[in-house]
């Protein structure tokens, strides 16, 4: 089907667009009252992302209620250790929580690379209904986690501030580690290839616990993993979000991607200069902005958009929009991009 409002692709293609596409990382979900409502008909998230039809229905509400460039699919990272053999919980107000992790090597015989049409396809179909209930508005955008921040949950079974038991056996078994991550790698790339073929546009991969890996262990542990994966989708256009990889910024521009994703705290020229002209950018305003006022959020992302410039940019946050921010400033945000952007061409 051919798509009515295709920014998001051509900025990431490189090609030269009329206004900077705008959507936000965990735009589904969280912000919107039309969301809980939802929400609260099931038993919990883990019910929601496996009914496909109300899983669509939220993917889409962003399009609808915020005016986004693009739907993100309704699930989350952690449906692929889960796959693999390792279910996960989700725990109110305090996140995820996997009963079981791999403490050694002997748990690896317990995991497989998942099978991802049966595995998955409660996931797959969701895709399938959003694309046709989209109809063609906007992009869908699939995604998975990179396989560092993967390893981190399955080790470490919760969110933490170190991962530090997930760091430790980067130095006591690394290569229970390798094949560990070799594990999620392959299983991610299967996944993501069923996720294009479903009908997903453009894919993403989120590594958001880049940045608690020195730079030797990045490249060992992290990148040459993501590298499998860029290496393998030729499909469609894909994103890299390494949250906090600063030491790896140039090396992500080496990477077989067209995105490149930043943080708030990455500077966005000294960034390019090391990324590369040849990759689209995107983000990255601090997501604390949409706690300021109207004023505030307006100036904040006109100074981001003169910044990164016309070319080669898709306007976001710097990570996940924050659960209790005024679903209003963030539709002033999206305002300003469409508004301002266009001015930006001369
Ligand atoms: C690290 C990570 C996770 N999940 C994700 C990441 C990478 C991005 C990032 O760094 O924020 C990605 C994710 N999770 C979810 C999406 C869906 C699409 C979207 O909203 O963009 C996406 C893209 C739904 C979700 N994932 C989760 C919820 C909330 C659960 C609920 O509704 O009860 C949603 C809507 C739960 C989740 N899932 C995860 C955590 C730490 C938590 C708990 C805290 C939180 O809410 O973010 C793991």
């Amino acid at each position: 089907m051919e798509l009515k409002n295709d920014l998001i692709l051509r900025a990431a293609r490189g090609e030269k667009t009329e206004r900077t596409p705008v959507w936000l990382m965990r735009q589904a979900g969280r912000i919107l009252p039309e969301y809980r409502a939802v929400r609260s008909s099931v038993s919990g998230f883990i019910e929601l992302a496996q009914t496909p039809e109300l899983a669509a229905e939220v993917t889409i509400q962003p399009v609808d209620l915020l005016g986004v460039d693009a739907a993100i699919i309704f699930s989350d990272i952690l449906v692929v250790p889960e796959a693999m053999g390792l279910p996960y919980e989700m725990v109110e107000k305090k996140g995820p929580w996997f009963p079981e992790t791999v403490k050694s090597a002997a748990d690896l015989k317990k995991l497989s690379v998942a099978d991802v049409e049966s595995d998955l396809g409660y996931v797959l179909e969701a895709i399938k209904i959003t694309k046709k209930e989209l109809n063609g508005r906007v992009p869908l955008i699939g995604f998975a986690g990179a396989p560092w921040t993967i390893f981190c949950y399955m080790i470490e079974g919760h969110g933490s501030k170190t991962f530090s038991n997930a760091r430790k056996i980067l130095y006591t078994d690394p290569q229970m580690a390798q094949q560990l991550l070799q594990m999620i790698t392959d299983t991610t790339i299967t996944y993501l290839k069923a996720q294009i073929a479903a009908g997903a546009d453009m894919v993403q991969v989120f590594d958001s616990w880049a940045g608690i890996l020195p730079d030797d262990h990045y490249e060992t542990f992290a990148l040459s993993y993501i590298r499998q994966i860029c290496d393998a989708i030729t499909e469609v256009p894909i994103t890299v979000f390494a949250k906090g990889a600063y030491g790896a910024r140039k090396a992500i521009g080496q990477l077989n991607c067209n995105t490149v994703g930043l943080d708030w705290n990455m500077d966005i020229q000294e960034s390019r200069q090391l990324i590369g002209a040849n990759k689209t950018l995107q983000g990255n305003l601090d997501p604390a902005v949409l706690y300021a006022d109207f004023a505030t959020v307006e100036a904040k992302t006109k100074t981001m958009l003169d910044t990164f410039g016309p070319d080669r940019h898709i306007a976001n946050l710097g990570h996940g929009v924050y659960p209790d921010i005024d679903p209003e400033k963030v539709k002033c945000f999206i305002e300003t991009v469409k508004s301002y952007s266009p001015g930006l061409r001369k």
